[in-house]
């Protein structure tokens, strides 16, 4: 078995896979409404995870979870009208909220093409949060569930090597630059990331076989670096990161 940074969960295929991320959802979501009454749940594009928000929507073994309830973020955004072929928020509608019977309201897009669609953003959370002060290092949204993916690169979200938003404190923030894979992006950040109670990056497929092995081989080195290997960055404080990986990718 790989060893990744946190706890590994290999399945045979992505039936398979999607069923234990599902069920791992759903018990997030029951425990968050039952404690809080809320479910803030932040969701990545790309093309892995579009059949498992299709599955979530439709399969009887998910009917449970409290859409109701559910606050959609994301946790990433091309700078790219939402009806764009590559707008993360209109993939999760066309496969999941338009779907799911979630309030508007709790569905929160990235306002990519806002004067500071960083700042709106975060304001938008902090009312969600009813945090009243500025946004700093130390307080943050504390979200339940985040899913990360992860590019061949090693970049999670849109953080990507060698880029401005690695480093940045604030909880979203742009990023641009030569290796960031245009157009420009808007992105939660490290601190907010590892706030979150729940983290889990799903990747499937042997195109994700060599970069797994980077952040396995790097985590073995002991010197974790964010530059080159972003995703290694993620460590969340309350809980451990989870890789859901299907057989192809774990190796
Ligand atoms: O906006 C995005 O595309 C995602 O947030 C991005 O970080 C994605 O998770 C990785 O690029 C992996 O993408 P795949 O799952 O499609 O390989």
């Amino acid at each position: 078995m790989i060893k990744l940074p946190g706890t590994v969960v290999v399945k045979p295929d992505t039936e398979a896979l999607f069923e234990k991320l599902g069920a791992d959802l759903l018990h997030s979501a029951e425990v968050a409404v039952e404690k809080r009454g809320v479910f803030h749940l932040a969701l990545s594009g790309g093309g892995t995870p579009e059949p498992f928000y299709v599955r979530l929507v439709t399969d009887p073994l998910f009917r449970g979870i409290p859409w109701a309830q559910t606050h959609i973020w994301i946790v990433d955004e091309r700078c790219v009208p939402e009806d764009h072929e590559k707008s993360n928020i209109k993939m999760i509608r066309e496969a999941m909220t338009d779907h799911a019977g979630i309030p508007a309201s709790q569905v929160h897009a990235m306002p990519v093409l806002a004067d500071d669609p960083a700042a709106e953003y975060e304001a938008t959370l902090a009312e969600a949060f009813g945090i009243t002060d500025a946004p700093s290092d130390s307080n943050h949204p504390v979200l339940d569930f985040i899913l990360l993916g992860m590019g061949g690169d090693c970049h999670t979200a849109s953080l990507f090597p060698e880029s401005p938003a690695l480093h940045s404190t604030r909880w979203i923030d742009t990023n641009d630059g030569e290796k960031v894979v245009p157009p420009p992006r808007v992105t939660m950040t490290y601190p907010l990331i590892n706030a979150a109670r729940h983290v889990g990056v799903l990747a499937v497929g042997v195109g994700k076989t060599a970069a797994l092995q980077s952040v396995a081989d790097q985590a073995a080195s002991g010197s974790p670096d964010i530059e080159q290997i972003p995703i290694s960055g993620i460590a969340p404080k309350s809980s451990d990161l989870i890789w859901y990986l299907d057989q192809a990718a774990a190796g």
